[in-house]
């Protein structure tokens, strides 16, 4: 069976590098292509060489449009007007995408929604086993501390991240508060100062941290009078992000159409 090629867009950021060292790691697929924001001092380098795992022979360009024919699925962690870009080139070229980028608004996140109608999509906040994990115990906890608890959600990110809060912590929040019935939108409190009077049991409270090199931390608390349930997640290595992406590239290869995330790559919808 021939190799699964794989283009990583971004591929000088932090996550970019990362996925690079995963795919050259993994069974059955192979680095086709590697772009980076056009201008960068960067393009031209051998994106192998770059991540630190030997020359590759893929180096770095600018245009997306350029590379088309040099793989099957991108792998995209960068900003949401890039993915977007490149979203496009796919679409209209029939190759499938795995979306990692966060910060998306609604009309980014219909356009993606869109395209999933013609090509294959794995678009998640997050790519790692652990947190998926998360999400499936949180749906649990909220159905059944329910309206007996008071809900909030504090994640902490490093210093250089530029949407808050996190993309994983929005998707916990729509996790519970579909769970509960409740429309996210309106129950949604993000930060708090001043004379805030006492919340109210509905509110979904976010916290954001950014300090230092911290690389993912979420953690929930569901706290009622007398006990507290925290369900927590730390992530030490960006691998565990890029190993989840590999893991869907392949997944999504073989899939012509549709809109999917990391729940249907792991199986976690059947349980
Ligand atoms: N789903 C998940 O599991 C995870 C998601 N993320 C998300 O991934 C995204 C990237 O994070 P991170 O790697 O830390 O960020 P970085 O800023 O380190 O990396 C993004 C890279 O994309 C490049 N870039 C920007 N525009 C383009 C373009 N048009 N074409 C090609 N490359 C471009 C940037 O270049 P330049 O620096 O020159 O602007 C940069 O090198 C964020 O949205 C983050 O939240 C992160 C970790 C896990
Ligand atoms: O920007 C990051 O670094 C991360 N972003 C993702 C998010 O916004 O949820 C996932 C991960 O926690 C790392």
């Amino acid at each position: 069976m021939t190799d699964i090629r794989i283009a990583v867009a971004g591929a000088g950021g932090r996550m970019g590098r990362t996925l690079v060292q995963a795919v050259a790691e993994a069974d059955g697929l192979r680095l086709g292509a590697a772009t980076e924001q056009a201008g960068s001092s960067l393009l031209g380098t051998d994106a192998g060489e770059l991540a630190g795992v030997g020359r590759l022979e893929v180096v770095l360009v600018s245009d997306l449009a350029d590379v088309m024919d040099d793989f099957d699925v991108l792998i995209d962690f960068t900003t949401p007007t890039a993915t977007l870009a490149h979203l496009e080139l796919c679409r209209a070229a029939g190759k499938r995408m795995v979306i990692g980028t966060t910060g998306l608004d609604e009309r980014q996140r219909a356009a993606i929604a869109a395209a999933g109608e013609q090509m294959g999509i794995v678009f998640a906040p997050n790519m790692s086993v652990g947190v998926n994990l998360c999400l499936k115990l949180l749906d649990i906890a909220a159905r059944v501390l329910g309206d007996d608890v008071d809900i909030e959600i504090i994640e902490a990110h490093h210093r250089h991240k530029v949407d808050a809060p996190s993309g994983t912590a929005l998707r916990m929040g729509e996790v519970i508060a579909a769970a509960l019935d409740r429309d996210l939108k309106e129950v949604a409190v993000y930060g708090r100062e001043g004379h805030t009077g006492a919340r109210s049991r509905e509110a979904i409270g976010f916290e954001t941290i950014r300090a230092g090199d911290v690389v993912g931390e979420h953690s929930v608390w569901f706290a009622a009078e007398g006990e507290r349930v925290e369900i927590a997640h730390k992530a030490s290595s960006r691998m565990t992000f890029a190993r989840g992406a590999v893991r869907a590239a392949g997944w999504i290869a073989a899939r012509d159409k549709g809109q999917f995330d990391m729940q249907d790559v792991l199986g976690l919808k059947a349980f």
